[in-house]
């Protein structure tokens, strides 16, 4: 049997009905994999009917326990919707995870069409 894929959703707030969408979209692939998500978006992700490994909230940590997870090598992949015209109190640590991934060469996508192709590619 092949072991699940290991995903993280996050999505900054101005994102989060762009990632409920998204998640909708991509049910069929989503509920294959193990999701785990900041504590918010999990939250919505939760409502769509998938379970989620749910994570603090971001500007509490919950990207950095994400970031924690990227260096350890527990996730394939990383979908987090950032709001490129939002001001956010935890920049650093989405920085930190941004660099993170970078490190460990950890796909991740910024955006839903990078989304799309990242899952679907770890899809197949
Ligand atoms: O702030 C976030 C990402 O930087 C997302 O966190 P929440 O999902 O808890 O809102």
């Amino acid at each position: 049997m092949m072991t699940k894929k290991r995903i993280a959703l996050i999505a900054h707030d101005g994102k989060k009905a762009e990632m409920v969408a998204f998640v909708k979209d991509h049910r069929h692939i989503l509920a294959e994999m193990e999701i785990t998500a900041t504590g918010t978006t999990g939250g919505y992700v939760e409502q769509t009917g998938l379970n989620v490994n749910k994570k603090l909230s971001g500007p509490k940590g919950g990207d950095a326990q994400i970031a924690a997870m990227a260096a350890e090598g527990l996730l394939d992949g990383i979908l987090f919707f950032r709001d490129p015209l939002g001001k956010h109190p935890h920049e650093p640590d989405v920085q930190m995870l941004m660099r993170i991934c970078d490190v460990h060469n950890v796909p991740i996508a910024t955006n839903p069409a990078t989304a799309s192709l990242i899952l679907e590619a770890l899809a197949s």
